[in-house]
This record gives structure tokens, sequence and C-alpha cells, in this order.
């Protein structure tokens, strides 16, 4: 695990993001508020994404169109400013059929594409202040998953409280390369809990360690500001 400390680490994302892009990479893009700079950075970098397959770490069960969606956010902030020949494939989790029938779409997609073992190129992941990634909440039963790569989240630990589906732990550790972006001094305290000295086994983050691959904590000052 490399831990990096960058006075902008959205710039850094938006790099490694166009960098697999133009590589023709699977990715997987995750949601919330953080990411939106590095996705509009790399939207800003003109980038052909044609060869590229961009999936999502975790989707709210809204409409695709909801201002609460991850789609719509990574549309808003990236998708839709690629130039549309240079647009990439795009597999979006379908919050509108809900935490099941959702989770079992997408485990069939990632399976006919990628097979029962995936390993995504790059996934980006963020951190909710409670140490959850993805939507694996702390203490929630997904978190135990261990057959299926995509599961249905029935209450989400924090808010916005509507069902989720998410990535599950066997999915993201196998990927070649896992990047956390996190910024903010309300996310000090998840930070050391899940890459401190002492990992807390509850936090869902702590337990993002690759069977194969590279993972990357990428922080600015104010989240490091818990670890020694
Ligand atoms: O609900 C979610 O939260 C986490 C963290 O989001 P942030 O707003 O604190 O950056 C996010 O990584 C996840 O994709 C999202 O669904």
């Amino acid at each position: 695990m490399e831990i990096r400390v960058e006075e902008n680490p959205a710039a850094v994302v938006a790099d490694m993001l166009v960098e697999a892009a133009e590589r023709g990479s699977h990715i997987v893009l995750t949601g919330g508020s953080t990411p939106k700079l590095a996705y509009e950075l790399a939207a800003g970098k003109g980038a052909n994404w044609s060869g590229s397959t961009v999936w999502f770490s975790d989707e709210r069960c809204v409409p695709p169109e909801s201002g609460l969606s991850n789609f719509r956010m990574a549309t808003d902030a990236l998708l839709g400013r690629i130039m549309r020949d240079q647009r990439p494939a795009v597999m979006r989790m379908q919050g509108e059929l809900g935490p099941d029938a959702g989770a079992a779409a997408y485990e069939a997609d990632v399976r006919e594409q990628l097979g029962g073992s995936p390993r995504w190129d790059l996934v980006l992941l963020g951190l909710g202040p409670d140490a959850h990634c993805a939507s694996l909440f702390p203490g929630k039963p997904e978190v135990e998953e261990r057959q299926r790569l995509v599961t249905g989240v029935e209450l989400a630990g924090m808010e916005p409280q509507v069902p989720r589906i998410s990535l599950t732990l066997p999915a993201i550790n196998g990927a070649r390369k896992v990047v956390f972006l996190i910024t903010g001094k309300d996310k000090a305290k998840a930070v050391a809990r899940a890459f401190g000295d002492a990992p807390d086994p509850v936090s869902p983050a702590a337990r993002v360690r690759l069977s194969a691959g590279e993972l990357v904590i990428l922080l600015d000052e104010a989240a490091a500001g818990g670890l020694k």
C-alpha cells in the first residue's frame, strides 16, 4: 500500500484516468462528491476514451437522471464532456431496478465481459466519514459477501438513505490497481481507521487489500491529519 499526500490529489487522479483511458482500460469510477473535480479535470484534457470501458463502484437506487445518481454525476462531470466519437463504452449500474435486480443485472454484465474473477485495470474509490467505500458500510452484511461480485444494499449506513448497488470486496480486491481519492478534514478519522498503523477491520476500506495489485491512497493534507 502506498500512501501519498498531494497538494492536488484530484489532478493526480485526472492524469491516472486519462492515462488508463488512452490505454484502452477497464476503469471503475466512483460516486459521491469528492471525485467530481478529478472528473472535470480529466474531461478538460480532451483524451480519446473510445477504446476503454467505464464501470461503476456503486450506485444509489434512483433513476439515472436523479441528482443523487452517481452515474449522473460522472456523466455531467466527465462522460458527457468527452467528444461523442471518443467516448468509452459505459456500463452503468441500473439503480432504477432496485438493489437486488440491479445487482443481479450488473453481476451478469461483469461476468459476461470480464469473467468470474474480474481484474479491472483501475478502480477509483472514495471514503465516507464512516469509513465506507463504494456502498459497503461498516457492520453491514454486504461487507461479508464472498461469492457475489455485486451486491444489493437495502439499508445504506448514511445519507442519502436510499438502497444501493455495490461492488463487493472480492470484486474490488481482484483489481490490478485501486486508487482511493480522499480529501478534507472530515475524512481524517476514517483515513486513520482504514489506513493507519492499526487498521480497524470493521471499516470496509480497511479490508480493501489487493490479492495481486497496486493499492494507492491519495490524500490532501487535511485528510492525512489523523495519520502519524
Ligand atoms: O455514497 C457514497 O459515498 C462515498 C463517499 O462520497 P463523498 O461524497 O464523501 O466523496 C462514495 O465513494 C460512494 O461512491 C458514494 O455512493
